[in-house]
């Protein structure tokens, strides 16, 4: 019987105060969303399997739950929102040829090793600058990032910034092939400087290309990493990335917030569909991004429309998750009164509860049972965050209860 109470691994309950707070974060952000002009997007949470496979680049085919419809077609449940985003917009701004921007908060389903311990549902609070192709855009996705950091609570984090163009012209310059690329992809993305080592030495490259690859892992920190990567290659592209990540920069200067970014000329990622700067933010309390993002300039044409665009999403339980470990408290606002009657001045306390309502009030009735004392309830208001107790034993006067002090007051029924 109690194998019933179980979820499976990677998934998990959410209720009470966590839940209130998850729900007053995401309702945080989006007002923040709302403030840059990004308008709520909804896509389903199944779609085909095509929309989410390998020539889109999202997450591995491996790592998706997939599932047949009942006329035989293969479905997955979203584990990523922006491909589905990409076919929306595709679908239904076609001939839009100015930037859109939009905005949504979801689930994503990653069935992830269970060795890594990770969730396997988790809630995406994101936005995509569609139509975009200009650097602007970049800083304005990741200036964007960082308000909505900074007004969920936290101080202490940093936003990494990179670009794919770095890596995917020193491995195009190489001709590696696709095994090898991932292979080296992970060796840096992980600072294994020992492994970059060992796979370049086995690789024919040239002494410039193994150089920057071999160096990549250490690339990281303040501008002056700009100039010492570009005075370590001639390769077109990969000046092409550098210049643009330096520009990048200045623009999230005007925006008065550099000190929260670094340059990671090492930061590479899983997904495909990126062609430009990625980023990804880090805090205290969790070692997973709570953010993440990037430029995917040819990913809507691959559903039919040619739309350069740049998003992100904040992770929110990872958010969550820091906000807690970093006593950042998540204010819910919820006030909650219990209106507890006697059974025979029901009427009494249905119109007391209606009052307050009306004034915006939150207020559970209770009906008091025999058996049950007033200090009962008043343990139970104590566990579940409720501020006042009303008491109804007649029809003229109310006790207050203050749960904070247990202080009681009498008050007329006619107040309400
Ligand atoms: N969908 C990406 C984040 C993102 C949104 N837009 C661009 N990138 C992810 O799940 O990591």
């Amino acid at each position: 019987m109690d194998s019933l109470l179980h979820t499976p691994e990677g998934v998990r309950d959410i209720y009470n105060e966590e839940c209130s707070k998850k729900n007053a974060l995401s309702a945080k952000l989006d007002r923040i969303l709302k403030l840059y002009g990004y308008k709520d997007i909804q896509t389903p949470t199944f779609e085909f399997f095509d929309i989410f496979n390998r020539e889109r680049g999202s997450v591995p085919s491996r790592n998706m739950y997939k599932f047949i419809d009942r006329d035989g077609s293969t479905l997955v449940l979203r584990p990523d929102i922006t491909p589905s985003i990409a076919r929306a917009v595709a679908k239904y701004f076609k001939e839009e040829t100015i930037p859109l921007r939009f905005s949504y908060c979801g689930n994503t389903f990653i069935n992830n090793s269970s060795l890594q311990g990770k969730m396997k549902e988790t809630t995406q609070l994101g936005a995509e600058l569609i139509g975009d192709r200009d650097i602007e855009g970049d800083a304005e996705v990741v200036a964007l990032a960082i308000h909505l950091l900074l007004e969920s609570g936290l101080t202490d984090f940093q936003l990494d910034i990179g670009h794919v163009g770095l890596f995917k012209a020193l491995v195009a310059e190489a001709g590696m092939d696709e095994e090898t690329v991932s292979q080296l992809r992970v060796l840096i993305e992980s600072k294994n400087y020992f492994g970059v080592e060992a796979l370049v030495e086995k690789l024919t490259l040239s002494d410039e290309t193994a150089k920057l690859l071999l160096k990549l892992p250490e690339l990281f920190g303040s501008g002056d990493i700009i100039a010492e990567a570009r005075s370590m290659t001639c390769n077109a592209e990969a000046l092409k990335a550098l210049d643009e990540i330096e520009k990048l920069c200045q623009l999230i200067a005007e925006y008065g917030f550099e000190k929260y970014i670094t340059i990671d000329l090492g930061m590479l990622t899983e997904y495909d569909y990126y062609t430009g700067m990625i980023f990804r933010g880090y805090t205290y309390g969790t070692g997973d991004a709570v953010v993440k993002g990037g430029r995917y300039d040819h990913l809507i044409g691959q559903f039919g429309k040619d739309a350069a665009s740049v998003g992100f999403a904040v992770v929110l339980d990872e958010l969550m998750l820091a906000l807690s470990r970093q006593k950042i408290d998540i204010p819910t606002n919820e006030e909650a009164t219990m209106v507890l009657y006697e059974p025979e001045y029901r009427s009494t306390a249905i119109r007391i509860a209606n009052a307050l309502r009306n004034i915006n009030q939150a207020v559970s009735m209770m009906k008091k049972e025999t058996d049950r004392s007033l200090n009962d309830y008043k343990a139970y208001s104590r566990r579940y965050h409720i501020a006042h107790i009303l008491y109804v034993d007649q029809d003229k006067e109310l006790t207050k209860i203050d749960i904070s002090d247990d202080s009681v007051r009498k008050m007329p029924v006619s107040e309400f």
